[in-house]
């Protein structure tokens, strides 16, 4: 897989907005690719204290000098980072450097018609929104692992997503697909046409809590077993309360940017958007309704599975 058209090479430093962009990008990263590493420079660059440690070739250096650029090269070659309480003793995690996103992203069995759809997207206003190839093989694997049968995406672009998802169901399945964006509505329906799933595919063009409160009010709570959000974050907590009334028991929501470039992390940042994705976090942290793991791949992803009522399972 080509990955400059990811834009994965040519990293630059921004130490004022602690965020790391590809050279020639004006926007952070939506999805984001390198969060460790992310985590690891800006903590250098502002020498405050972080909640990891890099280990080994990152140290000791500014921001947008020569000897910065070699310092995370040589990261790479011995890309870790250990948690600073020492109550977790020196366990050893990996730091994802551009070299190592390179390794997975050719390690991922991506189909055709996917590859096709990123390619294509890539060169749209927004391209960098649609999830990164890694994370749509999780979606699906997870989708599989489960059987299911009926899910639910909310945001879907151009398609990204919810086709990897469509590739993976039975014929019997579907997917309820929620865009407010039409005109990345019809690139997703191009190919979910290419790749034979449209017939699984039932597309809501509008506000994506509209679709899912019509959905409790059709009758459809606790029988869908898969749902994937990937939309407006300050809505998490609303599509989360009527997703958790649409999944069966024993059913899975997944949530997207719940790293948030890594700004979650970080109590300085304050912006409404981090806030309310911090909180969702917390939230769902404390919440007994269902059991989590928030997994640090693309931009972090909080996978929750809904438990019996009383949280017996
Ligand atoms: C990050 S993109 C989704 C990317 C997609 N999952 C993929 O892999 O290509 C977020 C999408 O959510 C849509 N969106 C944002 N707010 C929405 C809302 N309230 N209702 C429906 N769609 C919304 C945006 O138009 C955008 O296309």
């Amino acid at each position: 897989m080509g990955s400059s058209s990811l834009g994965l090479h040519h990293w630059s430093v921004l130490a004022s907005q602690r965020v790391i962009l590809p050279q020639n990008s004006a926007k952070p990263l939506q999805k984001f690719h390198s969060l460790s590493i992310t985590v690891t420079v800006a903590s250098i660059a502002t020498s405050r204290a972080s909640s990891v440690r890099c280990h080994r070739g990152c140290f000791g250096f500014t921001p947008f000098n020569r000897k910065l650029r070699k310092s995370v090269r040589g990261c790479a070659t011995n890309p870790f980072v250990v948690a600073n309480d020492e109550k977790y003793g020196n366990k050893q995690v990996i730091s994802i450097t551009p070299q190592v996103y390179d390794y997975i992203l050719a390690n991922v069995r991506e189909p055709e018609v996917l590859r096709q759809l990123r390619e294509e997207t890539a060169s749209m206003r927004g391209g960098q929104m649609q999830v990164s190839p890694d994370q749509a093989q999780l979606l699906a694997m997870l989708a599989q692992i489960h059987g299911a049968e009926k899910c639910i995406e909310v945001g879907v672009y151009t398609g990204y997503s919810s086709l990897a998802t469509a590739l993976v169901l039975p014929e019997s399945g579907s997917l309820v697909a929620c865009e407010r964006d039409g005109r990345s509505l019809e690139v997703a329906k191009k190919y979910y046409d290419k790749a034979n799933v449209s017939h699984k595919v039932r597309v809501k063009y509008g506000l994506a809590a509209d679709a899912l409160r019509s959905l409790i009010l059709s009758g459809e709570a606790c029988s869908y077993d898969f749902a994937f959000v990937d939309a407006d974050k300050r809505m998490y907590q609303e599509y989360f309360e009527l997703l958790l009334q649409l999944v069966k028991v024993g059913g899975l929501i997944v949530f997207d940017n719940v790293l948030w470039h890594g700004k979650v992390a970080d109590p300085e940042v304050n912006d409404a958007k981090t806030v309310s994705i911090r909180n969702f976090n917390t939230s769902i942290m404390q919440d007994k309704r269902v059991s989590i793991s928030m997994v640090p791949i693309g931009d972090g992803m909080t996978i929750c599975r809904k438990r019996l009522p009383h949280n017996k399972s």
